[in-house]
């Protein structure tokens, strides 16, 4: 067997491609996603200053002491702000991860139908660069994930906005984490993020400050996932798994502690989710003989809570 690899794929080939690029990115993208559960993603426009901008202002954020922070935690079960260290467990866990983070949702025009349906969105007021940076990152990494979804809907043979309408005023969220230096306080049991799968549609990486992130392969093995400068990682989440009655599975990942020199590290993932009332029903065309109906459907906010609850942000 060929060993698993992690592929890497070019944004414009599908933006800018001909009807035969765009097909090959396509097949590609969802070929990554069913054989390793990863795929490394250039050629996305993100402007590199507006990354650098992000954690630069998150980093300045996550320095703050903690009374300060705390002034922002406790927001909607952690859906928007800050939540503390320790605080998140992954499922079936009980010992928290080493991680603080910050979470910005969909920030809707004032007075659009659907601004109750949101929490608001919590800004630092000791940092008001943070609200026009984040919300432009925001935005960008919604452009990205809305491509990525339409050549995903062009392997299943569907409406090429099949997914990407389900974004449309969606719940995605930006996670700015921060794992600190490891110390002699920490439970030796603890790592940095537990192993787990997103929730969401897809998760869209930009590359983080320093190395940990390892995916488990389908055989059962850690691998690592590195990105260079410049480079987003994508994964599939439970959602996608759930809709596509597991043709494309959720993939496994983690955060291991660092073993060589004892560095802090910072990462934004940002999970794409749809809207709440979206209904999340099994793509007819992956229901075959072998492969009969596994999930019901359910309200994309439904799931989301089910989710929450298990891992600790929400208290049934
Ligand atoms: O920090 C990372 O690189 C990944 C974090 C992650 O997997 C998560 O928060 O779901
Ligand atoms: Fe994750």
């Amino acid at each position: 067997m060929t060993k698993p690899f992690i592929r890497t794929l070019n944004l414009k080939d599908y933006t800018h491609g001909d009807s035969q690029s765009r097909q090959a990115f396509s097949e590609e993208f969802a070929a990554g996603l069913k054989d390793i559960g990863f795929i490394i993603l250039e050629g996305h426009g993100v402007d590199h200053k507006l990354i650098d901008k992000n954690y630069e202002l998150w980093e300045k954020l996550f320095s703050m002491d903690t009374e300060t922070k705390q002034k922002y935690e406790g927001i909607d079960g952690g859906q928007r702000g800050y939540t503390g260290f320790g605080k998140e467990h992954a499922k079936n866990r009980t010992v928290g991860d080493l991680k603080e983070f910050w979470h910005t949702g969909q920030e809707l025009p004032h007075g659009h139908p659907l601004t109750s349906e949101y929490p608001s969105n919590v800004w630092p007021d000791e940092i008001p660069e943070l609200r026009k940076n984040a919300l432009n990152f925001y935005r960008e990494l919604e452009r990205v994930s809305r491509n990525m979804l339409e050549a995903l809907a062009m392997h299943f043979d569907l409406r090429k906005d099949f997914f990407a309408d389900m974004l449309k005023d969606g719940n995605s969220i930006l996670r700015s984490i921060h794992y600190p230096k490891l110390d002699e306080s920490m439970d030796p049991n603890a790592i940095r993020a537990a192993e787990h799968e997103d929730i969401n549609l897809i998760t869209l990486l930009v590359e983080s400050t320093a190395s940990g992130l390892e995916l488990l392969t389908r055989d059962g093995e850690w691998m690592e996932v590195k990105a260079e400068k410049g480079q987003i990682i994508v994964d599939a989440g439970d959602m996608l798994s759930r809709i596509t009655n597991e043709v494309i599975p959720a993939t496994t990942h983690r955060v291991v502690n660092p073993v060589g020199e004892n560095t802090s590290r910072y990462s934004m993932p940002f999970f794409v989710h749809p809207y709440s009332s979206c209904l999340l029903e099994t793509i007819p065309a992956t229901v075959t003989k072998d492969n009969p109906e596994k999930y019901p459907a359910i309200t994309a906010g439904d799931f989301l809570y089910e989710r929450l609850v298990e891992i600790g942000l929400i208290k049934a």
